[in-house]
């Protein structure tokens, strides 16, 4: 192939999908792909006000370390003041009636104008509209999932739920399920969030149901975890598809020195504060970038926190900074910082940090495995559950804030006493280090230069090209 074959990317308008996105584009171009990474009008918007010092072309700092990316936007049909997370099912409802049609003018135009170019097409498993498109334009077509390898096998095999009653989930079931393919057992309590019995998901439900009957469409289909983590499940997944295990990416910026904007907020520094706490001294507490936990459980989480007497940072995003309870910041004195935002990988890095307070999103896990901090578990929504199975019963490197998950609410008492548990008590805290070490060094070696993740890469790119030429 003499010209560089061009990927042509469409983010997910969301932080937790736009970190691994960035950096799949980021790790193609580097292996001589030439891309076009689109955002939405929106997402561009959002990303660049947090930095003033970036200008209209979120990715010139790409092509300053040499990488072919190009950068353009689309809009996502609705005015940029228009409050995309309170309309979360108008939003929605368009995005999967008219955003398709933009998605597929940008497309017809681009490949008009890419002058023959080999061209495939990238998009997020959670798009509905990959496989037509790539269709209509004859383009490979390769989706991106960023969530374990079990959540995707969960979903892919819904039929199977259906058949052994499993789906809709009656609400607090705890059964044991052992037959979807290689994901081995787990509880009815672990499944994601949109399988149980209720109208307010029911459209997240058909979502999930469109988008997983395209993606068995997809010629590749590329996972942010790592192939020793889920072995099985993912070459149980390998017999129907060609998938390959890719992460975690989310550290392959690092090559260009965070020069491409990602972040939809601002961003606080917190290492000077960090670097007056003794190591491993410091909870770090974040739900990640948009689920919302109880007024209640917020208010019990801040108690907790000062009852343990633990230094921690935290961060409060500005959606429910006003769920504190009030004069929370004066009796946490110097303990405490809350921030509404920070760099997290940067933190989680520091010496200081000692335990992590999380949602379970699978960024924040494997984020937290790289720099071998371990969690106490508090899931949330969707497939928080099935990674908290992960976490504390399979790879043992973090415990669960709400024993038995099904009231997910906690008292202040109880979250002291498990932070207690992780930042200081001897034979638990060093247990889980001594797992977390075991996890960090698998997800470590998988990044090295002869790791899964890299060789897995070379073998996607290696395989897309053969078919492109084909
Ligand atoms: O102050 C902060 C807090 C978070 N982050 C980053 O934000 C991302 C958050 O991602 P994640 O931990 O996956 O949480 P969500 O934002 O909630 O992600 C959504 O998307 C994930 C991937 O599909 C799912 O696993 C989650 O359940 C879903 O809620 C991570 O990369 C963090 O590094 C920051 O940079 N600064």
């Amino acid at each position: 192939m003499r010209e560089k074959p061009h990927a042509i990317m469409i983010a997910f308008p969301y932080q937790g999908h736009i970190t691994p996105f960035v950096n799949v584009a980021l790790k193609l171009a580097s292996k001589g792909f030439a891309i076009t990474f689109v955002h939405t009008h929106h997402i561009h918007h959002t990303i660049s006000s947090c930095k003033a010092s970036h200008g209209i072309d979120l990715f010139s700092g790409a092509r300053d370390y040499g990488l072919d990316i190009s950068y353009t936007t689309i809009s996502d049909g609705f005015p940029l003041e228009f409050d995309r997370t309170l309309h979360i099912k108008d939003f929605w409802d368009a995005m999967s009636r008219d955003f398709p049609g933009r998605v597929d003018e940008f497309v017809g135009h681009t490949l008009k104008q890419s002058r023959n170019r080999a061209s495939f097409l990238i998009a997020d498993t959670f798009y509905s509209w990959p496989a037509t498109i790539a269709n209509k334009y004859n383009l490979i077509n390769v989706s991106f999932w960023t969530q374990p390898a079990a959540v995707f096998s969960t979903n892919y095999h819904l039929d199977m739920l259906v058949e052994n009653g499993h789906f809709p989930l009656k609400d607090n079931t705890n059964e044991e399920i052992n037959y979807i393919p290689g994901v081995g057992s787990v509880r009815t309590r672990d499944l994601m969030s949109y399988l149980k019995e209720d109208e307010s998901v029911k459209f997240v439900q058909k979502v999930i149901f469109k988008v997983f009957n395209e993606v068995k469409k997809a010629d590749f289909i590329l996972f942010n975890t790592v192939q020793e983590l889920e072995t099985e499940t993912l070459s149980a997944l390998n017999q129907k598809q060609p998938t390959y295990a890719v992460g975690p990416v989310n550290f392959f910026e690092n090559l260009t020195k965070n020069a491409i904007s990602k972040s939809l907020r601002s961003v606080s520094d917190c290492t000077e504060w960090l670097e007056s706490k003794p190591p491993g001294s410091v909870l770090y507490v974040s739900f990640g970038s948009h689920v919302k936990s109880s007024e209640q459980m917020i208010q019990e989480i801040a108690h907790g926190l000062i009852l343990s007497e633990a230094n921690f940072i935290w961060v409060v995003r500005n959606d429910i900074a006003n769920l504190l309870p009030r004069g929370f910041q004066d009796e946490m004195h110097d303990k405490g910082l809350i921030i509404p935002w920070c760099d997290q990988i940067t933190v989680l890095s520091d010496p200081a940090v000692g335990g992590f307070l999380t949602h379970c999103g699978w960024n924040s896990v494997m984020e937290s495995i790289w720099c071998g901090v371990p969690m106490i578990c508090y899931p949330l929504y969707t497939d928080q559950t099935m990674n908290r199975k992960l976490v504390v019963d399979d790879w043992n490197i973090g415990i669960d804030l709400c024993d038995g998950m099904t009231t997910l609410v906690a008292d202040r008492i109880t979250i002291s006493s498990k932070i207690k548990l992780v930042l200081n008590d001897e034979s638990t805290s060093r247990g889980l280090k001594q797992e977390m070490e075991k996890v960090k060094l698998v997800l470590n070696s998988a990044l090295e230069k002869d790791g899964s993740s890299e060789k897995n890469f070379d073998l996607f790119a290696h395989d897309l090209k053969a078919k492109l030429l084909a």
